[in-house]
């Protein structure tokens, strides 16, 4: 299999320059995870810059795991389509074989992910981290009013552009609610605990998860990961952590980790409760906002743009 080395010192299978399908130029890469790597690249027939996820090679791949990998990057694909339509969800394009990977073409999305905005906020403030989750949870809500659960919500799996909005990827372990997916899924640190048992996916999976989200941009921490990396048993919520917190985005996250799923609140309510967190964009900033980053972001944010939830 092709090899390549990119500036940064990663292993990645294409360098700047090379044409997949003799349609997509690749220009740089953007990312990597378990599932596949992803590269910004020219389109050579519309000359759009997009964004290509493809399937990438594993140690120890045998002809069984190729072709299954395969099949979770057609998965993402599929789902991107059926999705269509939803603002903060990106959309995907275009789907082929290239080297006898598989990869599919989508928006490229401006911006970087959310674990980076994080680690550049140390810790985010409680505006900042309510502007974010409000965002996400109105994908989220019309995700789930759609019927899927995503199963792995994450800093890593939403990317927020210069202009403060939030973008929602990695839609490869998405699953019908409801259903007992064949495969388990998530991130050790946002996995509720209910996920342990591998049954039915439900919505609250994506609450607990996206609660998981919300504390470690408020704390930097996540709120119950032990030191094996796992949630292994019940345990109280650290919410001293959580003191110089404003108090209503403060509740709304301890209710989004209540252990018990049916305590949790959906996405609509957690949407709903921290809008009113959030300065009214009609109104001038306020003084004490002044020397804080959101307020540059805020002045360019347009909240209009994104619809009020049904
Ligand atoms: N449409 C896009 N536009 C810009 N950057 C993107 C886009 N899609 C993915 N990325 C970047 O690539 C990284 C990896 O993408 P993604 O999470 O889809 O890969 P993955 O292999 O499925 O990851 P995981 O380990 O969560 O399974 C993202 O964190 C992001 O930085």
């Amino acid at each position: 299999m092709l090899r390549a080395q990119f500036g940064n010192g990663a292993f990645t299978l294409f360098t700047p320059g090379h044409v997949i399908s003799e349609r997509y130029r690749v220009r740089s890469e953007l990312g990597e995870g378990s599932g596949g790597e992803v590269y910004e690249v020219l389109d050579l027939q519309s000359g759009a810059v997009l964004a290509l996820k493809i399937q990438q090679p594993r140690y120890l791949e045998s002809t069984n795991t190729y072709g299954l990998y395969g099949e979770d990057v057609h998965h993402e694909f599929a789902l991107g389509a059926s999705l269509g339509g939803i603002s903060g969800v990106v959309t995907p394009l275009d789907f082929g074989d290239h080297l006898g990977r598989t990869y599919f073409v989508m928006e490229r999305v401006d911006g970087f992910d959310l674990g980076e905005f994080v680690g550049r906020s140390q810790p985010v403030s409680s505006i900042r981290s309510a502007a974010v989750l409000v965002q996400l949870c109105t994908v989220l809500h019309q995700v789930h009013s759609r019927g899927f659960v995503h199963r792995d919500i994450k800093l890593e799996n939403a990317l927020i552009s210069r202009r403060g909005v939030v973008t929602l990827i990695d839609l490869g372990s998405s699953v019908p609610s409801g259903e007992v997916p064949e495969m388990p899924a998530g991130t050790f640190g946002y996995l509720a605990p209910e996920a342990a048992s591998h049954g039915v996916a439900e919505t609250s999976l994506d609450i607990f998860s996206a609660g998981c989200l919300l504390f470690r941009m408020l704390t930097m921490e996540f709120p119950f990961l032990n030191e094996t990396g796992h949630v292994m048993a019940r345990r109280p919520l650290p919410v001293d952590k959580l003191v110089n917190v404003d108090p209503v985005v403060q509740r709304v996250c301890v209710a989004m980790l209540e252990w018990d799923p049916a305590d949790r609140p959906t996405a609509a309510e957690v949407r709903d409760e921290l809008i009113a967190v959030l300065p009214n964009v009609s109104s001038p900033v306020p003084p004490r906002l002044s020397h804080d980053p959101v307020r540059w972001w805020w002045e360019q944010l347009q909240w209009q743009e994104h619809a009020p939830m049904s």
